[in-house]
């Protein structure tokens, strides 16, 4: 029996998509285990669902920090203790720095409201709609240096409809967010999906060995 996957979440705010990838796991379609959520937000609400879900959580105030790489180089070595192997980026509101980054290239997804490229940043919703644009949806992405320039894994688009606004239209998208990423977290944890040097690798298995990365470099 594989061990399970090794997971720490990075979230800012709500942790609908934790959420999501909890029940996923309870309802056993997610063989992974949950071993850190970490946010930036002493009064994110997320941190009550994994307290009620018994995992392990982790408040780092950047105000505590003299600088941004000063507070992201503490965060990841706060995380890296607990040894996840993969961090997911849930909602996690903060620009990383690339050098604090560097050791989980290949191991660290992000969901972003947005048909990437489309969109980087923030206020996906608001530019989607000043746009006219007629579809919107949400992307998977791995967190590269670049902010969500990263490979894209997967997307789940809907149209934008009459009367839509930045309301409405992020509440239509949290429940294809919620199917997308636990989607993609589960292709991760059966070895059918990673980053490979000249993109995404999909059916890793095919591989004659598993793909390992390092300081942002793959290992071969
Ligand atoms: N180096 C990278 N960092 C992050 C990535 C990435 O791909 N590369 N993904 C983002 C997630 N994200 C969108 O999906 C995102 C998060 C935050 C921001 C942003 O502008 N943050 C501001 C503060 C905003 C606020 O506090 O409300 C900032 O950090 O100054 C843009 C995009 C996570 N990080
Ligand atoms: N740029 C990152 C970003 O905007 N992420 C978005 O924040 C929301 C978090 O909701 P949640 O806390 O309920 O999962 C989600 O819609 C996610 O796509």
């Amino acid at each position: 029996m594989p061990t399970p996957l090794r997971i720490a979440v990075l979230a800012s705010g709500r942790g609908s998509n934790f959420a999501a990838l909890l029940a996923a796991r309870e309802r056993g379609e997610l063989p992974v285990e949950f071993v850190l959520v970490a946010t930036d937000k002493a009064a994110a609400p997320v941190l009550q669902l994994a307290q009620m879900a018994g995992i392990p959580t982790m408040v780092l105030d950047p105000r505590d920090y003299a600088d941004r790489r000063a507070y992201d180089f503490a965060l990841f070595d706060r995380i890296g203790a607990s040894k996840p192997d993969l961090l997911v980026l849930a909602g996690f509101m903060r620009i990383i720095d690339g050098e604090a980054l560097k050791p989980w290239v290949g191991r660290m997804i992000n969901i972003h409201p947005s048909l990437l490229p489309k969109y980087r940043g923030l206020h996906t919703h608001r530019r989607a709609l000043k746009a006219g644009d007629l579809q919107h949806g949400a992307s998977v992405h791995y967190v590269t240096a670049e902010l969500d320039g990263g490979p894209v894994i997967a997307q789940a688009s809907m149209p934008v409809e009459a009367g839509d606004d930045e309301s409405t239209l992020a509440e239509r998208l949290l429940p294809l967010e919620h199917q997308l990423l636990p989607a993609v977290v589960a292709l991760i944890a059966a070895g059918r999906l990673a980053l490979g040097e000249n993109g995404i690798v999909f059916d890793q298995q095919a591989l004659d060995q598993p793909l390992r990365w390092q300081d942002g470099q793959l290992l071969r």
